[in-house]
């Protein structure tokens, strides 16, 4: 029994189907509030400023400011769908793990 409960919860499995460091993101991105393009819309102000990329929704009123591509053209996407020029300027990881902290929902399907 306990060699039973190791194998379907071993996070250390690389052919395990689904890991629970995996599925605890999902839930945690299942439980985020959801907004519509119209809300999202609603926070194009430099006091406040939100942006969506791939799907999330993140809050850069304070961080545009600390943007190191400056705060001009973060703020150009506010209340908007960033996705394609984030991807497009090949952010680092390091870019991709800030971007976690500022999550503040998800899309409305
Ligand atoms: C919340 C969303 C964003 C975060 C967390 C973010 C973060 C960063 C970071 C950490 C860098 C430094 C380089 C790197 O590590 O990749 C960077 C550079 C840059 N970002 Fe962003 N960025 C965001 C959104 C955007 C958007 C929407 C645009 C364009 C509309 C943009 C344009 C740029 C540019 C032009 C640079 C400078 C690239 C260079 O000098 O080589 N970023 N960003």
């Amino acid at each position: 029994m306990g060699q039973e409960n190791s194998k379907s919860n071993n996070t250390l499995d690389p052919n395990g189907f689904q890991k629970p460091m995996e599925k605890n993101i999902k839930d945690q991105i299942l439980s985020l509030p959801q907004y519509t393009l119209e809300q999202v819309a609603q926070h194009n102000q430099p006091t406040d400023a939100w942006i969506i990329i791939n799907g999330l929704v993140f809050d850069i009123t304070q961080y545009q400011h600390a943007h190191p591509g400056g705060s001009k053209i973060i703020f150009a996407k506010a209340g908007q769908d960033g996705s394609d020029d984030f991807e497009a300027l090949k952010h680092s990881q390091r870019a991709k793990e800030k971007l976690k902290t500022l999550c503040v929902g998800r899309l409305a399907k």
